[in-house]
């Protein structure tokens, strides 16, 4: 089983001897290949809540598992995919791919056909041999998802991974991941600013309260997008056009607000 387990987590930075509780008491289990977004104001520790699942960081409180495993360190069990794309520059497309496999002891011929998988997954055919650079933005970021995904872990860990892309880039890179989810399910925590992002590929919406970083939600998208069929819609325009949709959406939206009067409220007072 490859479920998250955040137990009454906490993290507590200190910096010229103030202390930031920036999760407190954070309870969340993310099941096993589920995708679950996690929204909220900036600054409410999102990233943070990721980096303990991802082992970069350990909670002041509390514990972070993964399946029946305390996380500790980072493991190839979990991949992490951020906003930059954080690919070699001085290596292939294929390269890049091949790299986290050629680190698992994989051999040459397994480690070929797992790598023209993925290139022909991600649509990046007859761009085997390009550099990072001579790539736009969406194709550097399907390298990156190519080669976490050519890793199979348990568990992806995406922080805004689009949040750099252009606004159609981006819907082709969001219908891509659904795709490549339904193809070969993996349990995927997934970092957003944008609402409908998080409604549209998400499972489940995490809503996150600025300061203190609380859950202020829990928003069950499944049942829905399963009952009335969003997966066999061609466009994602198909999908937002629905009255569910819209529906989720604007209950995302008005949670968020009502973190900023909050704050606005607070700061005034
Ligand atoms: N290593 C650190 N040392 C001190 N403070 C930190 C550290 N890492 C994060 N913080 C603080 O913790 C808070 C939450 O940061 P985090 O990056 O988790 O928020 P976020 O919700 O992901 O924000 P954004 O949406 O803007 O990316 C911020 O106030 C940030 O300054």
């Amino acid at each position: 089983m490859s479920d998250i387990h955040f137990e009454d987590v906490g993290r507590v930075f200190t910096r010229n001897g103030q202390s930031n509780a920036v999760l407190d008491h954070i309870d969340l289990h993310v099941r096993d290949q589920q995708f679950v977004a996690v929204v909220g104001p900036s600054g409410c520790g999102k990233t943070t809540l990721m980096r303990l699942a991802a082992g970069l960081d350990a909670p002041t409180s509390g514990r972070v598992r993964v399946g029946n495993v305390e996380v500790r360190e980072p493991g190839p069990d979990r991949a992490v995919v951020f906003q930059q794309f954080a690919l070699f520059p001085w290596k292939t497309v294929s390269e890049n791919i091949e790299f986290g496999l050629r680190c698992k002891g994989m051999e040459q011929a397994q480690r070929a056909e797992r790598v023209e998988h993925f290139i022909r997954l991600m649509s990046l055919q007859g761009r085997e041999d390009a550099y990072p650079h001579q790539l736009s933005g969406g194709m550097q970021q399907r390298v990156a998802i190519a080669r976490s995904y050519a890793l199979e872990p348990d568990v992806l860990l995406m922080d805004e991974p689009f949040g750099a892309l252009d606004a159609q880039t981006r819907t082709v890179m969001q219908e891509e991941l659904l795709r490549l989810c339904a193809i070969s399910p993996r349990t995927v925590m997934f970092i957003t600013h944008a609402v409908e992002e998080a409604v549209y590929l998400a499972d489940r919406v995490i809503v996150m309260s600025r300061g203190g970083g609380a859950i202020v939600a829990d928003i069950d998208v499944a049942t829905t997008r399963k009952a009335e069929r969003w997966g066999e819609r061609e466009r994602i325009e198909d999908v937002m056009d629905l009255p569910s949709f819209v529906e989720f959406r604007s209950r995302v939206w008005k949670l968020l607000r009502e973190q900023d009067f909050q704050t606005i409220a607070t700061e005034m007072a």
